[in-house]
């Protein structure tokens, strides 16, 4: 035992998991008050403490491997592995199999009471490569469907862990030798530990990473572009009307009396009317059209390749749908009208100015009388109200 698993190799090992669980535990603390905490963070977090202990009890146990009552280690390597899978699980927010496995895990953990140590080996650790494969599948998957290596350091881990099944297997088969086999197990349990403790936190940095520069382009509130996010989505097709001398149309679009909404529904239903809009303007707009928020209750909507009178009538379209009858928001009926500024050019212009030129429009509409479009295509300025009289 001693020259295949020397004492000084536990002690590093156990310092190794000591520490990536120390540093698994500060994630989690730092992350505990952010509104949206990364998922299966809570389950990773268990998974790791479990983990800690089964080591710390397979440390202790070294060298006293006479049959005992219960054995420890095995139970903690069972539960520990099930958890690994739920909490895979629920980061790749599949749920299916956990109860048949929990079942499998449950009935893993009774039978050691029963079994002598060369079959109770042969239970937990078979059931455990099983639970990390299962673990190992759902992290490749996540890793593949949001681009996050780090789920895919943890496949890798389930890969280790698997892999030494039948390594540990075959000496015990082979050679009758228990210990040897135990050593292999615990052995590869440490190592994919090691490694899904640096998955999990690549995971959950990689993602906070893709949170923030979502934030940069987004508006958090209606999951529409921002400002930024606008300008960037624009820029291949601002540069293809000035090269073709195309023309490009703006809108923007500001919600009339919205501090009356807040302050007679409250700001929370507010928020909801915002969304509201938000979404109609989405399903009356074109794929190719770029729709963004740009301030508290204004929006933009940018039309590539569309002249003046086609963006207007586009306008009048969404002033009339929105003015035509109240929102459904919060179980309650809001009537909401909005004040348009359409404004068009041709060729070689830059989208501040064309957004200031909507803008315009925009209190033009306003100082007519609000629930209207105005454009400033060319002069002078034309004024509609939502059923499209001038
Ligand atoms: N609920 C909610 N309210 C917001 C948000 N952003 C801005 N507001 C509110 O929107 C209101 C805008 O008020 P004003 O700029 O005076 O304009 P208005 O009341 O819409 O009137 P007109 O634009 O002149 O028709 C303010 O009361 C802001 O507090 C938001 O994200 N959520």
């Amino acid at each position: 035992m001693v020259e295949i698993f020397p004492e000084n190799w536990a002690v590093l090992h156990l310092g190794l998991i000591f520490c990536l669980t120390l540093a698994q535990l500060l994630v989690v603390y730092v992350l505990s008050d952010h509104h949206n905490p990364p998922m299966g963070l809570g389950l990773f977090t268990v998974y790791f403490m479990a983990a800690l202990l089964g080591w710390i009890a397979f440390t202790l146990q070294q060298g006293t491997i006479a049959p005992m009552t219960l054995d420890v280690p095995a139970v903690a390597a069972m539960i520990n592995s099930y958890l690994l899978f739920l909490a895979a699980g629920q980061r790749a927010n599949k749920h299916v199999g956990r109860i048949v496995l929990g079942g499998c895990c449950l009935a893993g953990c009774l039978s050691v009471f029963f079994l002598n140590p060369k079959a109770m080996y042969v239970v937990y650790s078979a059931l455990s490569g099983f639970f990390f494969a299962a673990a190992g599948l759902l992290c490749a998957y996540r890793a593949y469907s949001k681009h996050n290596v780090g789920d895919g350091i943890i496949a890798g881990a389930a890969v280790l862990m698997v892999a030494s099944v039948p390594i540990a297997f075959y000496q015990l088969f082979t050679s009758d030798n228990l210990q040897l086999a135990r050593v292999i197990t615990f052995g590869a349990y440490t190592w994919s530990f090691v490694l899904l403790a640096i998955g999990f936190l690549t995971s959950v940095l990689i993602e906070y990473q893709q949170h923030l520069s979502h934030l940069a382009v987004e508006d958090p509130l209606t999951g529409l572009l921002n400002r930024r996010g606008m300008e960037d989505a624009l820029r291949v097709s601002m540069a293809r009307a000035n090269r073709e001398n195309a023309q490009t149309s703006a809108m923007m679009i500001d919600i009339d009396h919205f501090k009356n909404v807040n302050d007679s529904f409250g700001h929370e239903t507010g928020d909801n009317v915002i969304r509201e809009v938000a979404a109609i303007l989405e399903r009356m707009s074109r794929a190719s059209d770029v729709v963004a928020r740009v301030g508290g209750e204004e929006f933009m909507l940018i039309l590539p390749d569309t002249d003046a009178s086609a963006a207007r009538l586009v306008a009048e379209r969404i002033c009339r749908t929105l003015g035509e009858r109240p929102l459904r928001v919060d179980q309650q009926s809001i009537p909401v009208t909005v004040s348009i500024g359409v404004a068009c050019s041709r060729g070689e212009t830059s989208l501040d100015e064309l957004c200031q030129e909507a803008d315009r429009a925009m209190y033009l509409a306003k100082r007519g009388g609000r629930n209207r479009v105005a454009s400033v295509e060319s002069r002078p300025v034309h004024l509609s109200n939502s059923a499209g009289v001038s």
